[in-house]
């Protein structure tokens, strides 16, 4: 599913009620909800409004379990850090329990953060990972989560959670990899900004001439794919895609 929204806010606001949707039916089956977080500025906006009313006291926190999707390899104080921008956006605001985050470690090297990550969720989940929710953005280069172009994490099959280093600047990364993204039930891209209208137009009108993109490789084996762009990332689609 497409839903193009007039603003960046309204992308927050409906996914807050997307986000509380999916918490709501997944608590009524099975007790609990599982969601992994996405850095970005759409997130955050997402996140600021789930500390707001009516969501901060209407969701069940005890019963949300997050993780997180992606994470830069710097301390959790960095002003880089996923999880430090989640815990000033949200976490801190939302009576959760501790004991239901699950951050990726900041270890001795981003190879160590990710492989005792991985061995967190295999804890958690045991046999098979299953989100009930992952949140996605999506980069100009067509990367998600942190598994860019030509990386060696893209071709994963076993692993879980990779390190990866992007080209050019900035610290290393560490991602889910496509065989947990694609076990998830739900996906929820959220994404804005007029510098994304290219690849969503190559992606969702699948005008794509050039090599494979990442986001391409989210196929999820059951679950569902849902977009939420603003006017200007839905830009380029032709009329027929976007609803
Ligand atoms: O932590 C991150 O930055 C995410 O891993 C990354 O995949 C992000 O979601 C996209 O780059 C889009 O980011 P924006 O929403 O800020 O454009």
């Amino acid at each position: 599913m497409i839903r193009i929204f007039d603003d960046p806010t309204s992308v927050a606001v409906a996914a807050a009620g997307l986000f509380a949707e999916a918490a709501a039916a997944a608590m009524q089956s099975k007790g609990s909800f599982y969601a992994a977080l996405s850095g970005g500025s759409t997130p955050r906006r997402l996140y600021e409004e789930l500390a707001k009313q009516p969501w901060r006291d209407k969701i069940a926190w005890e019963k949300v379990f997050l993780f997180w999707g992606d994470e830069r390899y710097v301390a959790p104080t960095d002003p880089l850090s996923n999880q430090k921008m989640t815990r000033e956006a949200l976490l801190n605001h939302v009576p959760i329990p501790p004991a239901n985050l699950f951050p990726i470690p900041f270890a001795a090297s981003a190879g160590e953060s990710a492989s005792l990550y991985e061995t967190t969720l295999r804890t958690f989940f045991g046999a098979e990972p299953r989100f009930d929710l992952m949140l996605l953005g999506l980069g100009a280069d067509g990367h998600t989560a942190s598994l860019f172009p030509g990386t060696a994490a893209l071709a994963e099959t076993n692993r879980w959670v990779c390190p990866c280093r992007p080209q050019g600047t900035g610290p290393d990364r560490i991602t889910l990899t496509f065989p947990v993204i694609n076990r998830s039930a739900a996906i929820l891209f959220l994404v804005t900004g007029r510098d994304k209208a290219p690849v969503i137009e190559a992606v969702l009108d699948k005008k794509n001439n050039q090599a494979a993109l990442p986001v391409q490789q989210v196929q999820p084996v059951q679950g569902q794919i849902t977009w939420f762009l603003d006017k200007m990332a839905a830009g380029h689609l032709s009329p027929a895609t976007g609803s």
